[in-house]
């Protein structure tokens, strides 16, 4: 069975085919700048063994230009892994929103397109890149299952005390002003697996979940249950990311308003597009950000200092909320390969016995691993995410 995996964002479309038996990646890419004057799709096969790449450079005026160009890299006569659109079984699509309407993976039709649509407003960034690929995909895939697979989902177990905002309770009920949290297929995918790694029995189980990809958000999971994240509302909220603030006083919001004129549009793309790492020291990359700070710049230190002071802080609460830890995970791109970054997170936490095997955090080495000293009480893991993986497996679970 082939499933192919879509996460649509507002000006790219990251992709990723998989044959179900036994899972194999067959192809995977990214589409960018959609909508710019150049555009570019950069496509890589696998298919034996042997990798072949290909990168195409033209306007991609929309989404639907992007995909119908996928798809004839997908059938290509020397490079496709498929023949036509209709051998792809199922089509598993990130949306990042659904609201209060979806705590598990859901079978696309129009009345889910619809709820999709409608809380909008609540993700105005993701969703609709999501539905642009959803629209696309049910016209070029037409035979296959489109399945959506939520961002929020996971989250869906909180109890109302973490998810709830302390404002009129109107705005709740008739609003649905409350947190969602995101990166949930993230989140679900590492933490069942450090449980699986550990061979920890679900039931008692405590893991902090740490993604820090582009987009940063940690998770608690008791019992294999996500009972907070720090993302919020939208994925404005929480850590600092590469380009957003994280946490920040409202206050902050009405001052710009008041005192620079500024719209609300321009200070939402402020907080969400310019903020984070790269408003602080000019980079959004945690690469170039430790090129910086080894070249002994003041300000990129400070930047980096609030980027892990912030994530113990998280990790202070959660273990307050889990009322213990057994695991801490890091993962996604700066999770997974950022060893400074994980080094200044744990130091610093010795006091409730969470301490690192520096030399085993600075190794790299691919797949799941411990780095946690022999003397530590908490288990410190590296774990890869793979959101691609789980979707597809999610989707082949519903359809079957
Ligand atoms: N070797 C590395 N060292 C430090 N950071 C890295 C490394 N490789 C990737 N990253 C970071 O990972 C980020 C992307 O993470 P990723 O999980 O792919 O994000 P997203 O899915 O949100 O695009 C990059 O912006 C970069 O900062
Ligand atoms: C929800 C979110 O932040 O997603 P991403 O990390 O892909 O930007
Ligand atoms: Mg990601």
């Amino acid at each position: 069975m082939k499933i192919l995996v879509i996460n649509s964002g507002s000006s790219s479309i990251k992709y990723q085919m998989f044959d179900m038996n036994g899972e194999l990646v067959l192809t995977s890419g990214i589409v960018e700048r959609i909508g710019l004057e150049v555009g570019n799709i950069s496509h890589k096969t696998f298919i034996n063994g042997e990798e072949k790449k290909v990168v195409k450079e033209f306007p991609i005026p929309n989404h639907k230009v992007g995909l119908s160009e996928v798809v004839n890299l997908l059938t290509d006569a020397e490079i496709g892994v498929i023949q036509n659109p209709d051998e792809v079984s199922a089509v598993g699509h990130r949306v990042v929103h659904g609201g209060e309407y979806f705590n598990e993976t859901t079978l696309i039709t129009p009345e889910v397109e619809a709820k999709i649509e409608e809380v909008i407003p609540l993700a105005p960034l993701h969703n609709p890149a999501n539905l642009e690929g959803i629209k696309v995909c049910t016209e070029i895939f037409s035979s296959a299952k489109q399945v959506a697979v939520f961002d929020t989902a996971f989250h869906q177990t909180m109890p109302a005390h973490a998810y709830r905002y302390a404002i009129p309770e109107e705005l709740y009920k008739e609003h649905h002003v409350r947190s969602y949290g995101m990166h949930g297929t993230s989140h679900k995918y590492v933490s069942a697996k450090t449980l699986e790694y550990l061979n920890l029995p679900k039931e008692g189980s405590k893991i902090i979940t740490v993604h820090l990809g582009n987009g940063c958000s940690m998770s608690a999971v008791k019992d294999g249950k996500c009972i907070d994240t720090s993302m919020g509302f939208s994925p404005l909220a929480g850590l600092m990311m590469g380009t957003r603030s994280g946490d920040i006083d409202p206050a902050v919001i009405f001052f710009l308003e008041e005192k620079l004129n500024m719209k609300t549009d321009e200070i939402y793309n402020l907080l969400n597009k310019k903020s984070g790492m790269l408003g602080l020291t000019g980079f959004s990359d945690m690469r170039d950000v430790e090129d910086k700070i080894n070249a002994g710049d003041a300000q990129t230190r400070m930047a980096r200092d609030l980027y892990t002071y912030r994530i113990k802080k998280y990790i202070g609460s959660y273990i307050a909320a889990l009322n213990g830890v057994d695991a801490i995970v890091f993962t996604a791109g700066v999770g997974e390969n950022d060893t400074a970054v994980r080094e200044e997170v744990i130091e610093g936490l010795d006091f409730c016995g969470i301490k690192l095997n520096k030399e085993e955090n600075s190794l790299r080495k691919p797949g799941i691993r411990e780095i946690q000293a022999e003397d530590s009480n908490v288990k410190v893991l590296i774990v890869p995410t793979n959101e691609e993986l789980e979707i597809a497996r999610q989707a082949q679970d519903l359809i079957k």
